[in-house]
C-alpha cells in the first residue's frame, strides 16, 4: 500500500463520524433487552471514549493511548464481565445497524475491512471477559488497515 492510500479513519469521516456512530450505537444498546443490563452503569462519556479508541485503531490520532489509558484500560473494562455469545452477536448486529444509520461508507473495500475488525475486536473482548481468561502480553493498541482490498484495487 502506498502513502497515497487514505487511512480507514480518514475514509470513514474522521472523529466526527466515529462519534456519531458510537452515540447512535450506545443509544440502541441502552434500549436493547440483551445488552442493556451489561451496560447499566456505563458513563455518559463511554460512547466518546469508544469513538477515540476506534479512531486510533483505524489509523487516526493515538489519542486513546495518550489520554484514555490505552490498551490496558480497555482490557480492564472487559475483564471479568463474562460476555456471552448472544451478547456479542447482538453487539455486532446493533453496531452494524448504527453504522448504516449514520452513513458509514458502504463500499466493499471499506466494509470488508471494517466488519473484519468488529468481528476480531468483539471476539477478543468476549474471550478476555471470561473469568478463566489468561492474561495476554499485549500492551499497545493493535491498528487495523485495508487488508486484501485497499481502495483502487480491481
Ligand atoms: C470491536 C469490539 C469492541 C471494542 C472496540 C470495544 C471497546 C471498548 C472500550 C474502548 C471500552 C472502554 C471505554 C473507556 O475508555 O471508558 C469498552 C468498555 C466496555 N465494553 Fe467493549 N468493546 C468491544 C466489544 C464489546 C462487546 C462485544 C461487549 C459486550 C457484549 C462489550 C462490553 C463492554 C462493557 C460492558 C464495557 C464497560 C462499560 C462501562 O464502563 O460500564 N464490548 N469497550
Amino acid at each position: 500500500m502506498t502513502d497515497t492510500v487514505p487511512t480507514m479513519y480518514e475514509w470513514i469521516g474522521g472523529a466526527e463520524r466515529l462519534e456519531r456512530l458510537t452515540e447512535e450505537f450506545y443509544r440502541r444498546v441502552r434500549e436493547d433487552e440483551v445488552l442493556a443490563p451489561l451496560f447499566a452503569r456505563m458513563a455518559d462519556d463511554h460512547p466518546q471514549h469508544v469513538a477515540v479508541w476506534l479512531g486510533e485503531v483505524f489509523g487516526g490520532p493515538e489519542a486513546y493511548t495518550e489520554g484514555h489509558g490505552g490498551f490496558p484500560h480497555m482490557l480492564s473494562r472487559h475483564r471479568g464481565r463474562g460476555i456471552r455469545p448472544e451478547q456479542r452477536e447482538r453487539w455486532v448486529k446493533l453496531f452494524m445497524e448504527a453504522a448504516d444509520h449514520v452513513g458509514v461508507p458502504t463500499d466493499a473495500e471499506f466494509r470488508s475491512a471494517f466488519v473484519g475488525y468488529i468481528e476480531f475486536g468483539s471476539r477478543r473482548a468476549m474471550a478476555n471477559s471470561q473469568l478463566d481468561a489468561k492474561p495476554g502480553t499485549r500492551e499497545t493498541i493493535k491498528t487495523w488497515g485495508w487488508g486484501e482490498a485497499p481502495p483502487g484495487t480491481d
